[in-house]
């Protein structure tokens, strides 16, 4: 895709800015693969196993004639994680985390789907496609989790609502079944407790390698050592393992256990289908794939005759060189190029450190402040492109990284009061001959009745006579009463856009009185 697109480049950013600068915190949780952040590192569980199954159980609602139910977060709702077929705190512990991702243009599901992603990337797993677009339920869904006391018809059918053949089911299952186990409180008849200082929650671990990604699963299955619970419980009834595992004449497993290979790319696809699991009518994006070069977090504001620049930019598979040089050409709106020198500010990674991605900062020098790049009010600004090492010109072949300089926030924004009763008045600085048909504020962190962010729009009224902030801007102002922060939006010939720079009576100077 061609950059800026808000929602491509936020589910891009949650997707591959994984670890390091400007990363979403999401493999925080996950490092190491041992760590379960609310149950502690000796509970016998771990984060990347609960983001896992909750992913499943999140999706298994599925009803493929229907098309109600998959991966829509209404594992989120107490209606759910009260039945009997999702016992157990992963459920609410996953969502407490993976939800750092989640905002305006994010879903929790989409949270929950690249949540899963990173867990079993960063933990052994194969690299695994993600598309976003998954829209987060209104309600709960129908039951339909398979539990591990049904008989192997029942599974069978219920994977079959899901939209799995049998073979997939066996094959999911193993690959769901590479990380974590059974916990003795949830599943007591299948569980005893185990009394070890290291596994406090008492945990029959599915393989080995509970926290890891690999085919011991399949492995320990083929050779009789296994120890999953699941498998060579002591009341088969609750085997549901054995009985899934098996019902190929173990064909698929021992398929899984010749080749770790075999099993990881299978695996890949099986989690991406589980993922991609989604209600009727809800359209996927295209699989995110990382943008090679990618301006981020872009913030520009009006102070007099001055616009002011500020943001980064990330060169993906790059890795740190104190001896590189880049350069940022800024095309204004007379034809002019300025060309500044960027600074190093950092490294990312993703996929356990198999990518890298450097980043720089449009600061003229190093600094843990904002620091803005001055630019002339009336030149403006249309367009950013990068060079590295006096190559390639990096402009997304041609067109450019598009900068709008039509709708800003301006630092003329001010507070008469910072408490209650709130009194601030907001500035937007709206370039003459743009004509926007609205100006608008976007209230951030908005949610609905049912915890979904939303985009909250309030009109800015257009001013009966023009407010001139310098030759080229006017003032576009409103009183505001309340403590919430706000981007500056605009609506031009039908395209709607809005920016990175929120602000609030707490981020403004007082007003003159
Ligand atoms: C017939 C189908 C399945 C049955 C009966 C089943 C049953 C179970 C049971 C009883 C547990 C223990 C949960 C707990 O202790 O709280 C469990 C854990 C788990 N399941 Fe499944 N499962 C099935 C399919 C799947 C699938 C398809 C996946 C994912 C692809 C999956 C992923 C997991 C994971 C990752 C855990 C470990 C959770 C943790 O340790 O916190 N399961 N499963």
């Amino acid at each position: 895709y061609v950059w800026p697109s808000p929602m491509l480049d936020a589910l891009e950013a949650a997707r591959w800015n994984q670890d390091g600068h400007n990363s979403a915190l999401l493999a925080t949780f996950i490092k190491p693969c041992n760590s379960d952040l609310v149950e502690g590192t000796n509970s016998g569980r771990a984060d990347v196993a609960d983001w896992v199954r909750t992913a499943y159980h999140d999706m298994a609602t599925h009803n493929v004639a229907d098309g109600t139910g998959g991966l829509d977060a209404s594992i989120r709702f107490l209606e759910e994680t009260s039945r009997s077929e999702n016992p157990g705190t992963g459920f609410n512990n996953t969502l407490s985390e993976v939800r750092v991702v989640n905002d305006r243009y994010v879903s929790i599901a989409d949270s929950l789907a690249v949540g899963t992603i990173i867990a079993i990337e960063n933990c052994g797993g194969p690299e695994i496609a993600f598309r976003g677009g998954r829209i987060d339920a209104r309600e709960p869904n129908t039951p339909g989790v398979p539990e591990p006391q049904q008989d192997l018809d029942s599974h069978i059918a219920a994977f079959a609502r899901q939209g799995f053949t049998q073979t997939e089911m066996i094959k999911l299952v193993a690959c769901g079944h590479s990380f974590g186990g059974v916990e003795h409180a949830p599943f007591p008849e299948i569980v005893p407790e185990i009394n070890d200082p290291n596994n406090t929650l008492s945990v029959a671990h599915f393989d080995t390698t509970f926290t890891h990604f690999d085919n011991d699963v399949a492995t320990e299955y083929m050779s009789g050592t296994t120890q999953n619970p699941l498998v060579v419980g002591s009341n088969d009834t609750t085997n549901s393992d054995k009985r899934i595992f098996g019902s190929d004449g173990n064909v698929t497993m021992k398929s899984f256990a010749d080749s770790p290979e075999l099993f990881a790319s299978t695996c890949a696809d099986m989690f991406a289908r589980m993922l991609d699991t989604v209600p009727r009518g809800v359209e996927l994006t295209e699989v995110i794939t990382p943008l090679p070069v990618k301006p981020h977090n872009l913030i520009l504001r009006l102070a007099g005759d001055t616009l002011k620049l500020a943001g980064e930019v990330r060169f993906w598979n790059m890795t740190a060189d104190a001896q590189r040089t880049v350069f940022m050409l800024l095309d204004d709106h007379t034809g002019g190029t300025r060309n500044v020198t960027l600074t190093s500010s950092g490294v990312s990674t993703a996929v356990s450190g198999r990518y890298s991605a450097a980043w720089y900062t449009f600061a003229p020098r190093p600094s843990n402040a904002l620091t803005f790049l001055s630019l002339d009010a009336i030149a403006g600004i249309k367009s950013l492109r990068f060079v590295v090492d006096h190559g390639k010109l990096e402009d997304q072949g041609g067109v450019g990284f598009a900068v709008q300089d039509g709708v800003v926030f301006s630092e003329t924004s001010c507070y008469t009061s910072q408490h209650p009763p709130y009194k601030w008045r907001l500035d937007v600085a709206v370039r003459n001959g743009l004509d926007p048909s609205r100006v608008f504020l976007v209230q951030l962190g908005a949610e609905d009745s049912v915890e979904r962010q939303i985009i909250v729009e309030t009109d800015i009224p257009r001013p009966t006579q023009p407010i001139a902030a310098n030759a080229n801007y006017s003032i576009w102002s409103i009183e505001m009463t309340d403590d919430n922060s706000y981007f500056v939006g605009a609506e031009v010939d039908g395209v709607k856009f809005s920016g990175n720079d929120a602000s609030g009576a707490a981020d403004l100077s007082p007003c003159a009185v």
